[in-house]
């Protein structure tokens, strides 16, 4: 696993990482999320021994990385896929990396087969195209077959195929028991690849929970009916004490009611209904909402993101991270 605990880095007078504690545990694919700035990479830096801290620590099994021997038998981590040598092949670059880790030779070919490279690899890579570069980075984490993998934005630059084999590759990896740390900016990506979820704002660390819970608890969820005499619907609702608000193309919404109960109400009263479904925020929502205070750079700057309307909702006050933190604790977990 790896704990981070109180890791800081400051850059002059910016803070980029702000007393960071967590621990990212084996078995599943933990996703890495924050708006752009939000100190992700940084972070990532710092696990690796890439980038000193002002404060606090990083530990790998228990280690810090200047201890590993031979580290890329321990982790493996795809940060910056531009980072090879362009007159160098694919085959060559893995292989300066395989021999400067104790790695067998044998094990090239295999990691060059297992991300589809083989037909290039004996092509430089400044003729390499970005999706192939991602690919190549990705060999290049899994070459020390390790326990620990980071990836930093994997899926930049990958086609739809790519997107969908690493997707694979991250659920298999961790089904093996290992450590996956992934950070990326597709939500839908990662709604579908991440088990768990660490969010960061400014530095700080604002959520650390399941994928389920994250939305449950950033967004709204309702049920939304439409009946050709809503008004009966409405006034059937109410009697049994539940409130349906009136929206526009002539649907109700109800929030914390069970949809099987609305149904087996209306089913009672004999009434129609043309539509009965279920409404869950998707995981960009619940990222925005969270995040929405903690944004850096905004699109519109005369209009704050704190303000900007999330799903019709209204967004949480600032420092909202810090209020989860404690609603966590309260809770027990
Ligand atoms: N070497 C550096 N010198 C000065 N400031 C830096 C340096 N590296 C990062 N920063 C600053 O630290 C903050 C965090 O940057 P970082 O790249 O870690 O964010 P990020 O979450 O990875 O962003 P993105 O999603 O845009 O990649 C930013 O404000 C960035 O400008």
């Amino acid at each position: 696993m790896i704990e981070l605990d109180g890791l800081t880095k400051h850059y002059g007078e910016k803070v980029a990482v702000d007393h960071l504690t967590c621990t990212v545990r084996p078995g599943i694919v933990t996703g890495f999320l924050g708006p752009n700035g939000a100190g992700k990479s940084t972070t990532m830096r710092m696990m690796l021994d890439l980038d000193n801290p002002t404060e606090g620590t990083v530990r790998i099994d228990g280690r810090h990385y200047r201890q590993l021997r031979d580290p890329l038998t321990y982790v493996g981590a795809l940060l910056d896929a531009k980072a090879t040598h362009g007159g160098r092949s694919a085959y060559h670059h893995l292989l300066c990396l395989a021999q400067s880790n104790g790695i067998p030779r044998a094990r090239v070919a295999e990691v060059l087969d297992t991300v589809g490279l083989t037909s290039v690899a004996r092509k430089r890579t400044k003729g390499f195209s970005l999706g192939m570069g991602q690919r190549l980075g990705i060999a290049a984490a899994l070459l020390g077959d390790p326990q620990v993998l980071l990836f930093d934005e994997p899926v930049n630059g990958l086609d739809p195929e790519g997107i969908h084999w690493i997707r694979h590759l991250m659920k298999d990896l961790a089904s093996q028991g290992r450590t996956v740390f992934v950070s990326s900016h597709l939500m839908s990506e990662m709604a579908l690849t991440a088990d768990h979820l660490i969010v960061i704002g400014q530095g700080r660390l604002m959520a650390d929970t399941s994928m389920a819970d994250f939305i449950a608890e950033n967004s709204r969820s309702y049920v939304r009916l439409r009946s050709p005499e809503q008004e009966r619907l409405r006034d059937l609702l109410g009697a049994e004490g539940i409130h349906a608000v009136a929206v526009g193309n002539g649907s109700l919404e109800v929030d914390g009611v069970p949809a099987a109960r609305l149904g087996e109400l209306a089913a009672r009263g004999r009434l129609v209904l043309h539509e009965l479904s279920p409404q869950q925020a998707s995981l960009e929502e619940a990222f925005m909402q969270l995040t929405a205070a903690s944004v850096e750079y905004h699109a519109h700057a005369d209009r704050p993101a704190a303000a900007r309307p999330v799903d019709g909702t209204p967004v949480r006050p600032e420092g909202w991270g810090a209020d989860w933190r404690q609603r966590r604790q309260r809770k027990g977990s």
